[in-house]
């Protein structure tokens, strides 16, 4: 007989909990709206990876890097998901070599940069991955989309999303509404 309380697997697994998972694409080399793209088909196509917000595309000058390099494409993409931290970061990193991430230098022009901002508050401090991403707070490429989908979010240690760009110059940041990035 099944003990009363025994619990299967599945049903364990169904009850890990949901949190919010938020990525910032980039490009700067290539077909910069169709790796932008490639980066959203591919975390659609994540198992445990619900995709719930998409903001617009927007064209940034470079923030760093050498002189020349040309201006990026920038997204945020907003997600519901019960994978750790660890496991995003992994999807995050093969979605960059899945769409063939080639750079030379540091800052340098990248076909494809897929970061994690945050899962939810959780906060991490190794080598391989820092959550809240350390460089968030900071960047208007990234906080300006973050924006326009959430007016709500915050970043665990900084605040705001509102209060940070309020401190931020955003005229590097233009919106893009002739690319769209599709469903
Ligand atoms: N929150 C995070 N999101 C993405 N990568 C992270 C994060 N925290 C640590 N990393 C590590 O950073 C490495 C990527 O470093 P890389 O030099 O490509 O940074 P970058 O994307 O060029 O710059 P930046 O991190 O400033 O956007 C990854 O291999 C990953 O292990
Ligand atoms: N505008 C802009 N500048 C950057 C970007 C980026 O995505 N957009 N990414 C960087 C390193 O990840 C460095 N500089």
């Amino acid at each position: 007989m099944t003990h009363p309380f025994a619990v299967d697997v599945d049903t364990l697994s169904g009850m890990r909990p949901l949190s919010t998972a938020v990525f910032a694409l980039g490009s700067n080399l290539g077909d910069r709206l169709e790796n932008l793209q490639g980066a959203l088909e591919g975390l659609r196509n994540t198992p445990d990876v619900m995709v719930v917000d998409v903001s617009a595309v927007y064209e940034t000058a470079a923030v760093g890097g050498p002189e020349d390099n040309p201006d990026f494409l920038n997204a945020v993409v907003v997600t519901e998901t019960t994978l750790q931290p660890r496991t995003l970061l992994e999807r995050a990193l093969a979605i960059e070599d899945a769409y063939g991430r080639i750079r030379e230098e540091v800052d340098g022009p990248r076909t494809l940069d897929v970061d994690l901002l945050i899962v939810g508050k959780r906060e991490i401090d190794e080598k391989a991955l820092r959550l809240p991403h350390p460089r968030a707070h900071e960047r208007a490429f990234v906080l300006v989309p973050w924006h326009e989908v959430d007016p709500r979010a915050s970043i665990p240690g900084h605040g705001a999303v509102a209060d940070l760009l309020a401190d931020l110059d955003t005229s590097g940041v233009r919106r893009r509404d002739d690319l769209v990035l599709e469903d």
